[in-house]
């Protein structure tokens, strides 16, 4: 074992593994109760899903954390990335049988789930890194060699139209969460110093104009993609969260993707992964 591994007693990072574990799963239900959010399910609506609702997006959330907490406690072990895989695969099993086989979180346990083994990791030997950069150092040969579902809505798309994916998105240090929503977040805080779920919903509509979704892409193809950037980009640019009556334009876009039948999963997710980084990076 690595000496620095040694650095913290092993109670002392089950109580940490424990406690990130809760968070992740506390970041899940954080995005569900952010509303308007084009397309996606929240407390308000089911948007454009006809197979999920908030209490089922908040139990699939509940029966993740013990996973996230072993992630955490994995990366804190200095596993490698069969291990992390090992336990992936499990949550997405106790994900589908908690939801009688819907797909609720499959790309947050990947994202959300390497996170959590950074942090762990970090916490244990010390370092002073973001937890992105981590998680690109250590594992990103083995994320991008791993293998490749050929039936996930997100492979078809890939292989369609030559889309990264939640892969990608991690192997690089989950760009979209550092550069993308991090800084809209901070910036929106300015905005609506005393709103946080104004904060988000600013949040999710910057990572809808500039990410590529592959659930955008499997349910709507290149225009349905081009048409939520481009709503969401509005959205923005005539003031987003700070301009009044932003609430109703914000619900007229949710309608206008639903109408289309539009859901941006990915994008979801990777406002989670923005609320748990921003949480524990400095
Ligand atoms: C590597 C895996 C994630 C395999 O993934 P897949 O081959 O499916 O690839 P991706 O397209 O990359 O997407 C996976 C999910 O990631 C989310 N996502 C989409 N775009 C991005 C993006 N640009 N960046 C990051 N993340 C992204 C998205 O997840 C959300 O959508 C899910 C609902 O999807 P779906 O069922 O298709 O949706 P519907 O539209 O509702 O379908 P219909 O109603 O039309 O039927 C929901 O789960 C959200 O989470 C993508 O779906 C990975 O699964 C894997 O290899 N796992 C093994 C375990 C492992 O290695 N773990 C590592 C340690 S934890
Ligand atoms: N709020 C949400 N709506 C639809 N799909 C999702 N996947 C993750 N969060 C979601």
């Amino acid at each position: 074992m690595n000496v620095a591994l040694k650095w913290q007693s092993l109670p002392g990072r089950a109580l940490h593994a424990e406690r990130l574990g809760h968070l992740a799963s506390l970041c899940l239900k954080l995005e569900v109760k952010t509303y308007p959010k084009p397309g996606l399910v929240s407390h308000v609506d089911n948007g454009a899903h006809r197979d999920m609702d908030a209490e089922l997006l908040c139990r699939s959330a509940d029966t993740l954390a013990p996973f996230f907490c072993d992630l955490a406690a994995a990366g804190a072990g200095g596993a490698g990335m069969d291990r992390l895989r090992a336990i992936g695969v499990a949550a997405e099993r106790a994900m589908l049988a908690a939801t009688e086989g819907v797909n609720t979180h499959r790309g947050a346990i990947f994202g959300l789930g390497l996170l959590c083994a950074a942090a762990g990791y970090r916490n244990a030997v010390s370092v002073r890194k973001s937890l992105g950069r981590l998680v690109s150092e250590r594992w990103d040969e083995d994320i991008l060699s791993g293998p490749v579902s050929l039936r996930s809505h997100g492979a078809v798309a890939a292989r369609r139209y030559g889309a990264g994916g939640a892969r990608a998105e991690a192997a690089d240090g989950f760009p979209s969460v550092y550069d993308i929503a991090l800084p809209a977040l901070h910036a929106a805080r300015e905005l609506a110093p005393h709103d946080e779920e104004a904060v988000r919903v600013q949040t999710c509509m910057r990572l809808i104009a500039d990410v590529t979704d592959t659930n955008l892409l499997h349910r709507g193809g290149p225009e349905g993609l081009r048409f939520a950037q481009a709503s969401a980009s509005a959205f923005l640019t005539a003031g987003g969260v700070g301009s009044s009556g932003w609430r109703r334009r914000a619900a007229d876009v949710h309608h206008a993707f639903v109408a289309r039948n539009l859901s941006p999963g990915g994008s979801a997710d990777l406002l989670a992964m923005a609320l748990f980084v921003d949480r524990l990076d400095f």
